[in-house]
């Protein structure tokens, strides 16, 4: 279907149905992954993992080949950093997970026995890199997650996915990281949660993480888009940690250490889709049923506002008027925003409704415009 211009229509539903819940306690709470961005020395590796292994994560991260923009920054420590990962597993029995961009990446995840690979938002983009990839997973039993592309495109995400799941993985996750962009906003790469939100509706069983600490670039923001992601129904949260962010080799400003990674994770509250509690249950479906009575009102109140537009339309033909009037149309918004404040509704929200409105009016009167009758 094609909802925001976002078209979900192309996915393969069989594809869709072979998902398995990612961990055991899927929708009954939040899934932790946490490490740091890069692996540097043996050291930072396992003293990381150590004190991650006492905040109760799940998964411990760790970036072996770093995907740079430029190639004089440090490109990751290669080969050698799975042998700490392995380290990791003995030594805290975390599992363990790192990226993959290539043929050689996978075969030596799969030779060391790396638990979960991902790949990243900048190899997600190229369906040649991700079928290379999908080819070398393929009769492996290694847990896969997927990137978004660095491009808001969600059929790319989805494509991803399923070349993963055609190759016969069967525990696929989607980790949302965000989109880059020429804007300069507060966030490093813009969160546009709607793509995600998307991708839930068209595969209600895969694994959503939000990769919090890329969506936010500097430790200011973790807190609040983690709690965003877990107030939609995001299955997990991955972070960057490194015992001494500032010193880090790779995105310093996004790592916390972890100590505040603990107490961020202790305040930050995971809330399920449902819950079980028959009387809630019955009062929210009672609500739910008075909004669906007004969604009801509100296209019939929409169709009648269009059924008079197509009137001045077949007005505007007969006497030869533009369709554009912007002098009422300025009206229009002045008096419905002062409305919107006295009822304390948001007017970016309302005039993008009215703006919403008033292009399909025009688009309307333009077809009436139009016909030969
Ligand atoms: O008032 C008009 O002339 C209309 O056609 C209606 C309407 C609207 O949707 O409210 C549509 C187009 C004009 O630019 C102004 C207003």
């Amino acid at each position: 279907m094609l909802y925001n211009n976002i078209d979900t229509k192309h996915s393969d539903l069989a594809v869709a149905q072979q998902f398995k819940p990612f961990f055991k306690e899927k929708n009954k709470r939040a899934f932790w992954i946490a490490g740091p961005c890069s692996a540097e020395t043996e050291e930072q590796v396992l003293s990381t993992a150590r004190s991650l292994a006492s905040a109760n994560i799940d998964l411990f991260r760790a970036g072996i080949w770093k995907p740079r923009t430029r190639p004089n920054s440090f490109e990751g420590i290669g080969t050698q950093g799975l042998e700490w990962l392995n380290k990791v597993q003995t030594e805290t029995g975390l599992k363990v997970c790192t990226e993959v961009a290539n043929t050689a990446h996978v075969e030596a995840c799969l030779k060391h026995g790396i638990d979960v690979v991902w790949i990243g938002a900048r190899t997600t983009v190229s369906p040649f890199a991700v079928q290379e990839i999908a080819d070398a997973l393929q009769g492996s039993e290694v847990k896969v997650l997927i990137k978004n592309p660095i491009n808001p495109d969600l059929k790319l995400w989805v494509g991803a996915i399923e070349r993963v799941a055609k190759s016969g993985i069967e525990h696929i996750g989607a980790i949302h990281r965000g989109f880059s962009s020429f804007e300069i906003n507060k966030y490093r790469n813009q969160p546009r949660w709607q793509i995600a939100i998307e991708l839930k509706r068209e595969f209600p069983d895969l694994t959503i993480i939000c990769d919090s600490s890329h969506i936010s670039g500097n430790r200011v923001l973790l807190e609040e888009v983690s709690q965003k992601a877990l107030d939609l129904n995001y299955d997990g949260i991955m972070m960057e940690v490194h015992p001494n962010p500032d010193k880090a080799w790779s995105d310093a400003e996004q790592q916390v250490t972890p100590e505040v990674f603990a107490k961020l994770k202790e305040r930050l509250i995971y809330r399920p889709a449902e819950i079980d509690d028959a009387a809630f249950n019955e009062s929210l479906d009672n609500l739910r049923l008075q909004i669906d009575e007004i969604d009801d009102e509100i296209i019939a109140l929409i169709n009648s506002r269009m059924q008079i537009v197509d009137d001045i339309g077949a007005y505007k033909k007969r006497n030869n008027m533009s369709i554009l009037q912007t002098k009422r149309w300025s009206e229009i918004l002045d008096r419905c925003m002062t409305k919107a404040t006295e009822l304390g509704l948001s007017t970016e929200f309302i005039s993008k409704m009215l703006e919403t409105i008033h292009q399909e009016s025009i688009n309307r009167q333009h077809s009436i415009l139009k016909r030969k009758d």
